[in-house]
């Protein structure tokens, strides 16, 4: 199966009974799996029609899991300028449309990250110095 369909071709595809999903680069039709999913519809339904390759890895699927997931295969991904770039995976962006302003939404997690970061350190911070006042 050599077919090519992008983002948007894919992002057609959103609804339970008319699922796909991109995982690395690959489009995988998983209309009939929703129902059998062992980990439910509803995650399914979460990345329908969207990258898909985040939330699939982050689970640690089994050799099983990629068999199956192997057997959806429809077609490769044609990647567009503009489309999110791999395993771009934004948690909590539900609509198909959101992947026009990817950009955006890639500066606003790094901002996340760093300032979770700095949050992270400041409290290490405190931590050390409660200890070094409490042993002197
Ligand atoms: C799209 C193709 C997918 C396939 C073929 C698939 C297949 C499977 C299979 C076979 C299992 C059983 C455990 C295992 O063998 O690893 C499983 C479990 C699970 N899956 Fe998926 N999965 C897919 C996508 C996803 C996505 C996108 C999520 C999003 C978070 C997800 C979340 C889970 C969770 C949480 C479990 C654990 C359920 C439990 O242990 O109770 N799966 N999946």
């Amino acid at each position: 199966m050599t077919a090519e369909l992008t983002y948007q071709d894919v992002a057609e595809h959103n609804t339970k009974k008319d699922l796909y999903v991109v995982i690395h680069d690959v489009i995988y039709d998983c209309s009939k799996f929703v129902d059998e999913h062992p980990g439910g519809e509803e995650v399914l339904l979460d990345v329908a029609g969207q990258d898909a390759t985040e939330a699939f890895e982050d689970v640690g699927h089994s050799d099983e899991a990629r068999e199956t997931l192997e057997a959806m295969k429809v077609a490769t991904l044609k990647r567009k300028a503009g489309d999110p770039k791999p395993k771009a995976a934004v948690p909590g962006a539900v609509s198909p449309a959101a992947n026009t302003e990817g950009a955006g939404v890639g500066v606003g997690l790094y901002a996340v990250v760093l300032i979770g970061g700095l949050l992270a350190f400041g409290a290490y911070q405190y931590l050390q110095q409660q200890q070094a006042a409490q042993s002197s």
